[in-house]
């Protein structure tokens, strides 16, 4: 075949372009295109090596790793290389991992025909990988990965890391090199990026950034005030005593040295063993500290490994199960405002459509004016995206050195866009609101969809297109006028077709005799939430005591501060808000008293907090079941705290409900409790 086929061309272009990426990402901190993308760049220049292997060459990226190191920095060969690790993004390429493995395995005798392998699961840390290496006990140098053969010096950073040790116990190997990764605690990240804006300094889009950026520092001392963490996985040379004969037994004795590893990790067995663990650790992973972007597997036993051995870039005993990708890039195409129910004005990012965390996103929420500013992002920038878990997606910052020079800065309008009032910005406040009040057609859209809500009056069928067509029409102008709809008037409107309208009446009707807090939730009182709308309710039983407290009285009720009770007190002095109350009532709805708490009262009043990831119940779950039996759950731990029941991954809250010695309960122990 001709060199100068397309195909040819194209391999030359993958590897330069590829190339570049390396470059942004390992040297500079600063990639231009996200890891989606850079991923299938490089599958599909290893699909067109596999093909055509007289065009494989020993420099193509597909054979090395990460990018040569910075002049910067003195270089450090490493003895034995740090390798990158092959990936799997699905349950086939597992499947064949599994296989490959084995067949290799059986055919060594290392596997009786039918066994199964066994290996580890542990967690794909999203950070910058740094071998440390120990002499004596002592740490003598730490490097970055750079190329795999060659790395950065880094030890005069890594020393100012406190969760790495300067020194091993007596029992460490004489000479012992400890390969992990460095990385930010998400809260962290927050802070610092926190701190860096009030100083004007550079923003970090990721964690993962932040972290390599932080370690990378020509100046230590700037590297000293990053909050840098440390976790081993692996190890380069180890002489002098014995290694243990499996990744686990290595990663436990690790541990023993003094090290930090992550506890999260397990010896499982063939392809469903290995499947089952990515599942887990997916379900846990916003829950998480840190951010983990996938599964890293390995044959247990060490020496299973050595007969697997390598290929270029990768041991072949080890793949990483990568989940998919929660950050995208995309362009920025507008920045628009929406009104909400309180008149807060939200800018709302209208995106190029793009694949991100499962979905196409369209839009993103932006927060507010600050964040914009903080986060430097401006109309026609190219922005990364993303979305975790079911969190509406958000635009995290702009990749700046892909900005054109036709780029607009956002500015906050000064009038409502669908009402136009004014639009203010308190003093101290993070939020610019609509004044326009009810008279404001998109508060009032809003509080409507907010007392028709699942956890307000819940009334199905009411849904944004109708609510938007009742009230343009004037047909509804408050919460009361919705008891007055007749089925035979909503047969006019858009989409309603009979059988949905007699649905929605029937709903309505259900919907007139609702529990008391869920009526006061539904009202929209500000700082009134589900729960202290509840509280209100059962400690104050009617709808005409709630409407008559005054604050001293208000402040008697548990979790209710002076803030919520002013805010309850100017609700109801209100005279308009007192006609659409006594408007309830004349349509019919009828608020029914709170049910006296079940289970006896022996729970009831006594505060729960809630810490780490239970095995089964999610947080709402087990709160709910601990509020159905009067119970109340609080965010932190206090002398006065009940019970802790703490969950996988618990952090200061179990602490601190040690040092106070309150009662802990693991999620079996609350579910005995509650029944
Ligand atoms: N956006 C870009 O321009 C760009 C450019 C280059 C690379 N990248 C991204 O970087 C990644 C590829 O980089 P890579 O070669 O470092 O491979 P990788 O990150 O996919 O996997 C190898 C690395 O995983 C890390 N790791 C975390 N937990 C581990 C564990 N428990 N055991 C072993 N290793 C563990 C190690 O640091 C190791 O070096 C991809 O996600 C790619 O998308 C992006
Ligand atoms: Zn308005």
């Amino acid at each position: 075949m001709m060199s100068d086929s397309p195909e040819y061309e194209r391999i030359l272009a993958l590897r330069s372009t590829i190339e570049a990426h390396n470059r942004r990402y390992y040297v500079d901190d600063a990639p231009t295109i996200s890891d989606a993308q850079y991923d299938a760049l490089l599958r599909e220049l290893e699909a067109l090596e596999d093909k055509y292997p007289q065009w494989l060459s020993p420099d193509s990226p597909t054979q090395r790793v990460g990018a040569t190191p910075a002049a910067s920095f003195a270089s450090v060969s490493h003895s034995i290389p740090m390798l990158s690790l092959a990936n799997a993004f699905d349950a086939e390429e597992i499947h064949a991992f599994d296989k490959r493995v084995s067949d290799t395995l059986l055919a060594a005798g290392l596997l009786t025909p039918g066994g199964q392998v066994e290996y580890t699961g542990e967690y794909k840390f999203d950070g910058t990988a740094i071998s440390l290496r120990y002499e004596q006990g002592r740490l003598v140098q730490a490097a970055t990965r750079g190329d795999g053969q060659v790395g950065e010096d880094v030890t005069h950073n890594v020393r100012t890391m406190r969760s790495i040790p300067l020194s091993l116990g007596a029992e460490c190997p004489q000479v012992l090199e400890v390969r992990g990764e460095v990385l930010m605690y998400r809260a962290d990240f927050e802070a610092l990026n926190q701190a860096q804006q009030g100083r004007r300094e550079k923003i970090f889009v990721n964690p993962r950034n932040a972290a390599a950026g932080s370690l990378r520092q020509l100046d230590p001392r700037i590297t000293a005030q990053r909050p840098l963490r440390f976790m081993a996985y692996g190890w380069g040379e180890w002489q002098g005593k014995a290694v243990p004969p499996t990744q686990m037994g290595v990663l436990d004795a690790l541990m023993q040295m003094g090290l930090p590893v992550n506890t999260d990790r397990r010896v499982v067995r063939g392809a469903q063993g290995l499947l089952d663990f990515y599942l887990a650790a997916q379900a846990k992973r916003n829950a998480l500290p840190f951010d983990i972007d996938g599964v890293v597997f390995k044959v247990n036993a060490l020496q299973a490994q050595q007969v697997l051995g390598f290929v270029a870039r990768a041991p072949r005993f080890a793949i990483a199960h990568k989940f998919p990708a929660q950050e995208e890039m995309t362009r920025l195409l507008d920045i628009e405002v929406q009104v909400g129910r309180t008149g807060a004005i939200t800018p709302v990012a209208r995106l190029k459509p793009v694949f991100v965390g499962g979905v196409t996103v369209t839009n993103a929420t932006l927060h507010n004016e600050d964040e914009i500013k903080r986060k430097d992002v401006r109309i026609g920038d190219t922005v990364i995206v993303r979305r975790a878990g079911d969190v509406i997606p958000e635009v995290v910052g702009a990749v700046t050195e892909l900005r054109g020079p036709d780029t607009q800065a956002f500015v906050m309008p000064t009038r409502c866009p669908i009402c136009d009032s004014a639009i203010v910005r308190l003093e101290g406040e993070a939020i610019s609101r609509c004044t326009g009040g009810l008279y404001c057609s998109a508060q009032r859209k809003q509080s409507l969809l907010h007392a028709a809500g699942r956890k307000a009056l819940d009334i199905e069928g009411l849904g944004e297109k109708l609510v938007e067509q009742l009230v343009d029409s004037g047909r509804i102008t408050s919460l009361a006028d919705l008891f007055t709809l007749r089925v035979e008037e909503l047969l006019n409107y858009e989409r309603m077709g009979r059988k949905s309208a007699e649905n929605l009446i029937a709903a309505l009707d259900e919907a007139r005799r609702p529990k008391l807090g869920r009526l006061l939730f539904a009202l929209g009182i500000r700082h009134v939430g589900e729960t202290t709308a509840r509280d209100l309710a059962r400690c104050l039983g009617s709808m005409q005591a709630v409407m008559q407290a005054d604050e001293a009285s208000l402040l008697t009720i548990p979790d209710v501060g002076p803030v919520v009770a002013d805010s309850v007190a100017r609700f109801f002095a209100e005279p308009h808000n007192r006609e659409i109350v006594a408007k309830l009532l004349a349509a019919g709805v009828e608020p029914q008293a709170e049910a006296a708490p079940q289970g006896g009262q022996a729970l009831a009043g006594k505060t729960f907090v809630l810490t780490g990831t239970l095995p089964t119940l999610t947080r709402d779950e087990a709160t709910r079941r601990i509020l159905a039996v009067g119970g109340k759950v609080s965010g932190s731990v206090s002398g006065k705290t009940a019970y802790v029941v703490a969950g996988e991954e618990a952090g200061s809250k179990l602490v601190k409900a040690q040092q106070l010695g309150v009662p802990i309960l693991d999620e079996e122990g609350l579910l005995a409790l509650l029944a």
